[in-house]
């Protein structure tokens, strides 16, 4: 069984990067809500406490069953969960003058205890509280201090039960990680045998396990996700694995054909169906997004619908679903403020007979990556840019047209060809032009124009949870602009998008 660390969720904006550095680490974790984990059993090697942007002083503050684990498991609080911890066991969280954020020093280590091995003295931490830990219980002993924080970490003395103001996996915290490896290592006595060859063995076994003889219907989309779930699944059931791929009219230039080529060689048995008309009539004059994610969504089901009835006997219905896209969609008090409706989260329809099937949906993007580099995927096809499977109908901002695809189309191809030719492609995250349906003054030929704008958007992200936009050089755009407004017609102005996620989201609807 794969042993674990188990990450509580208090709502903190960096649990997801606590999960990351675990990974980092070769651990497997999962993140779950404070009141609603799976069983503590055998395999919880130890257990991380997040932070939250509660104050334990709050009536409402989230609370859990810390005596439930106390004493049977290493625990590890980080800020929130080590307030909380020291509040409710003899000690008192108080309102500090100031709010402390940014970076300090521990100018304290006790050198002797586990957590701190091999950290130097005066090592630099990040802060991010405006509570501090004012008093502490009589069975807790103060392990690091700061010269304004009497309580960077303490012990609860004779357990397995620590407590960290600071943020050790955010990267300003220099030692951060060494001290996550003596907790997760030291502490808790984890492996770190989970990598991507071990992962591949185990996904494979279980999927051979849990499908047997069944048929697989997957929708593959030409994107990283669902190609590396294609291949776990063709090495686990092989021709019991039936690919499709669908043409929703909302792809990239070129793409379709492309993309079906691309796989033929892969040895994947895998089926092109033409859709387009499909898509653009439940779109026909939809403009806001939601409407738009929700039609997508459905007509998605309905073709994979009707081509799972023409295998026949299909049993599942395979998705390259990640864990950001299932993390996205959870949260510390019930289900969260919708922001965008992935389409792959979130269930089948009622008439859809199908179970799901979804062998990454404990991955994030890099560890989908690694794991297909390790399968032996096509570098060209591991390192596309995430698109939306929405597609081109999410950066078509109001109604959506065959007329208003071609052009994005047209102008998006011009972008990415010359990010490509300009060697920038593999440092962006993700890139895309966007068509505004706003109309400017322009002057092509001493002629008076009035056309749409063109908007570029590339960002820099480690998993699209939060992002920035990138400074691409001024002559690459100036290039790229060129030859959008010369080449495309219907578009006379150009513009690049300089918001960073948040507060903007990667794409615009
Ligand atoms: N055109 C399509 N045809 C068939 N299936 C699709 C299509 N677009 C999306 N899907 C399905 O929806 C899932 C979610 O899409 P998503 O864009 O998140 O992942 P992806 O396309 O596999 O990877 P990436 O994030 O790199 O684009 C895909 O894994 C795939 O199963
Ligand atoms: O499969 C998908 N279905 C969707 O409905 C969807 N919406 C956004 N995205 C992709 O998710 C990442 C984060 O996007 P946002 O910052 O716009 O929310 C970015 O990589 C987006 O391209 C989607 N992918
Ligand atoms: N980052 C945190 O967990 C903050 C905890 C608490 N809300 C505080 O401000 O001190
Ligand atoms: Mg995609």
């Amino acid at each position: 069984m794969q042993e674990k660390i188990l990450i509580l969720d208090f709502g903190s904006q960096f649990t997801q990067l606590i999960a990351r550095r675990v990974r980092e680490l070769n651990i497997y974790c999962e993140i779950h809500p404070f009141n609603h984990y799976p069983e503590i059993d055998s395999t919880v090697k130890g257990i991380i406490l997040s932070g939250s942007p509660y104050s334990v002083r709050q009536e409402d503050a989230p609370r859990f069953d810390f005596e439930k684990f106390h004493t049977t498991r290493p625990i590890l609080g980080v800020c929130y969960g080590a307030q909380y911890v020291a509040h409710f066991h003899g000690g008192e969280v108080l309102a500090s003058s100031t709010r402390e954020y940014g970076r300090a020093n521990l100018d304290f280590i006790n050198r002797a205890n586990p957590l701190f091995k091999n950290i130097p003295e005066n090592s630099q931490v990040w802060m991010s509280h405006g509570d501090t830990i004012a008093s502490i219980g009589d069975n807790f002993e103060i392990i690091a201090s700061t010269d304004s924080v009497k309580v960077a970490a303490y012990q609860v003395t004779g357990t397995q039960t620590y407590g960290i103001q600071f943020h050790p996996e955010v990267t300003h915290s220099i030692d951060g990680k060494q001290l996550l490896e003596n907790f997760l290592v030291d502490i808790c006595g984890c492996s770190q045998d989970w990598t991507p060859d071990s992962f591949i063995e185990t996904t494979i076994a279980a999927l051979k396990e849990k499908l047997g003889d069944d048929k697989v219907v997957l929708g593959l989309s030409g994107g990283v996700d669902s190609s590396v779930a294609a291949v776990l699944l063709h090495h686990a059931i092989g021709a019991n694995l039936h690919c499709i791929f669908v043409d929703n009219g909302l792809l990239r230039k070129d793409e379709y054909e492309q993309v079906l080529d691309s796989y033929k060689h892969m040895g994947l048995n895998i089926k092109g169906i033409d859709a387009k008309a499909r898509f653009y009539d439940a779109l026909a004059g939809l403009s806001d997004p939601e409407k738009k994610r929700k039609a997508i969504g459905r007509v998605f089901i309905e073709v994979f619908d009707d081509a799972a009835h023409e295998v026949q006997d299909v049993k599942w219905l395979g998705q390259g679903t990640i864990y950001p896209d299932i993390i996205e969609s959870v949260s510390v008090k019930g289900p969260s403020a919708t922001i965008k409706s992935h389409h792959n989260v979130g269930g089948l329809p009622d008439f859809m007979k199908l179970k799901v099937v979804e062998p990454l949906n404990t991955l994030f993007k890099d560890e989908v990556r690694r794991v297909g580099k390790a399968l032996g995927i096509d570098p060209n096809i591991l390192g596309r840019h995430p698109f939306p499977g929405p597609g081109l109908a999410i950066r078509i901002l109001g109604d959506v047209t065959p007329q208003k695809v071609a052009i994005l189309q047209e102008a998006d191809a011009i972008y990415i060809n010359n990010l490509r030719s300009y060697g920038v492609y593999d440092k962006v995250w993700q890139a895309g032009a966007i068509f505004l349906p706003v109309q400017s003054v322009g002057v092509m030929g001493d002629e008076r124009t009035y056309e749409n704008v063109i908007c570029l958007r590339a960002v820099e992200s480690l998993d699209g949870m939060t992002a920035d936009w990138c400074h691409l050089p001024y002559d690459l755009l100036a290039k790229i602009s060129n030859e959008i407004i010369n080449n495309v017609k219907g578009i006379n102005r150009v513009v690049y998008d300089i918001s960073s996620k948040p507060p903007a989201t990667i794409e615009w609807e």
